[in-house]
């Protein structure tokens, strides 16, 4: 669904992202990992178009993704940003509905408006569809953003830090409906995350970036080692599994 290869982006002097090759397929979750400034937002940001000239080849749905017509993209491409955009004067309701206006040619229909409840029932946002944006928490708003993404229906989905705002119930919440979504209709999830436990928890292979560069990529177990969290976070960590489910506990800042 989605394959990247050999990618190149510049800020002025700086090599941001440096030779990547990163495939996601239909139905798949992968989690891109790495510390601040590793290039995640970055790389998010070259997939949608939004980051300006690069060099090498994005690839979404086998068409070269800096052809297609922003409309087209739209349709096939989710966008959840780090930062929610937008006019949040908007009520709950009519920002999700913003996620189907790649889709349609005029004002919403009776299938955009059932589109738009059902992700705002899946995210748990029932009780303030009906208020503005601008009146709800980091969190709940957070949380409006991953809707309005879930009822564009792009068979390719970029979320970048979806549950960096959100309580621990949420966060489970939230990755479980992207995990849900990514099977039930077969998209593509590539998903920027801090939390390494709810990456290996739910994404099926992570990414580890560093300095614009691939460190490790693979399930978690062969990217979520000690070494590995030593050499791109200076953090010593332990890492485990307890009847499957893997865990993360940072023990200390190297020295
Ligand atoms: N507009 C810009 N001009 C110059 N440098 C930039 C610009 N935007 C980002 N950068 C630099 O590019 C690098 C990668 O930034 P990016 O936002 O992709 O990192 P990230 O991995 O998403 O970090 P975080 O975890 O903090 O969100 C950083 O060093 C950042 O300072």
């Amino acid at each position: 669904m989605l394959h990247i290869d050999a990618l190149h982006y510049r800020h002025g002097e700086c090599e941001i992202l440096d030779g990547i090759r990163l495939d996601v397929a239909a139905g798949e979750v992968v989690a891109l990992l790495g510390p601040n400034g590793a290039g995640k937002s970055t790389l998010l940001r070259c997939v949608n178009q939004l980051a300006g000239r690069y060099r090498g080849r994005i690839l979404v749905d086998g068409r070269d993704a800096a052809a297609l017509a922003p409309r087209e993209l739209a349709r096939t491409v989710s966008w959840v940003p780090q930062q929610a955009g937008g006019s949040m004067a908007l009520r709950v309701l009519d920002m999700v509905l913003l996620g189907r206006a790649p889709h349609r040619r005029r004002g919403s229909g009776e299938r955009d408006l059932a589109i738009a409840l059902e992700a705002i029932s899946r995210l748990h946002l029932d009780e303030l569809a009906l208020r503005p944006v601008d009146r709800l928490s980091g969190g709940e708003r957070q949380r409006v953003m991953l809707a309005r993404a879930m009822a564009q229906e792009g068979r390719l989905m970029l979320l970048d830090e979806p549950t960096s705002d959100l309580d621990l119930r949420h966060q489970v919440e939230a990755m479980q409906a992207v995990r849900e979504i990514a099977r039930a209709r077969d998209a593509a999830m590539l998903v920027a995350i801090h939390d390494l436990a709810l990456a290996a928890r739910f994404a099926d292979r992570l990414v580890m970036l560093a300095g614009g560069r691939i460190h490790a990529a693979g399930p978690w177990c062969e990217v979520l080692t000690p070494a590995n969290i030593l050499a791109v976070y200076g953090v010593h960590a332990r890492v485990g599994c307890d009847d499957g489910i893997p865990y993360v506990i940072p023990t200390g800042a190297a020295a």
